[in-house]
């Protein structure tokens, strides 16, 4: 896997991923944090770390058109909403978990092209296994639903509670930020508000 990313605004991927050279790296940071990578319970700490980073940024090898492939003409022109969507990601400034729920909806498009529903979620992880900042996850998971679905219309809504915020700095646990981007014709006052009240019910 060598395509690089370069989607609207990302850095994207530079290079193919490097376990040898991001296990050297976690080798140097245990040393700059005041421990002894060589101690019995840390030697295999940077190779795990590696392993670890890789997982959680596959999505920089991954583009959405991969995932949303399956594709059906049901001739189905309301809106197909999933909710609750399990969102692990990682925030792009301190390379800390930010984790919550997505919730994505859109109106087909009108030749009534839908995609699996599991494709939402899908979609939802190539984007958020990057580094990411929430705003950007949000755009970016509804700007391709526009483009490959040709969607009508897209709702995208995340809650999230960032570690960052959390575990250091201001130290908020429980503080969730909430983002949304709306295109197309659900940017339509009663479309939205109707969507909107999908999500909000429990
Ligand atoms: N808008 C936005 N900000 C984020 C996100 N994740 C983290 N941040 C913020 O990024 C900012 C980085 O601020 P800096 O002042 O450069 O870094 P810092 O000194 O570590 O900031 P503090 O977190 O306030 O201690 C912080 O305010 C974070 O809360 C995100 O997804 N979206
Ligand atoms: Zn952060």
């Amino acid at each position: 896997m060598t395509n690089p990313v370069t989607l609207d605004g990302h850095e994207g991927a530079i290079g193919e991923f490097d376990e040898k050279r991001a296990e050297n790296a976690v080798r140097e940071l245990l040393i700059a944090v005041g421990e002894n990578p060589d101690r019995e319970g840390l030697r295999e700490t940077p190779a795990r770390v590696a392993r670890a980073y890789k997982e959680i940024f596959a999505g920089l090898w991954q583009e959405p058109e991969e995932v949303l492939t399956t594709t059906f003409d049901l001739g189905h022109d309301e809106m197909v909403l999933v909710k609750d969507i399990e969102v692990f990601s990682t925030c792009e400034h301190h390379l800390l978990p930010f984790v919550g729920v997505a919730h994505v909806g859109y109106i087909p498009a009108t030749s009534g092209k839908i995609t699996g529903l599991s494709k939402l979620a899908r979609l939802v992880d190539v984007y958020a296994r990057r580094p990411q900042v929430q705003e950007r996850l949000t755009t970016q998971i509804a700007d391709s639903l526009m483009t490959i679905l040709e969607a009508r219309g897209v709702i995208v809504v995340i809650e999230c509670e960032h570690m960052c915020m959390s575990l250091r700095g201001i130290r908020k646990p429980g503080a969730k930020t909430t983002t949304s981007a709306v295109r197309g014709q659900l940017r339509d006052a009663a479309t939205r508000a109707e969507a909107m009240s999908l999500i909000m019910a429990k």
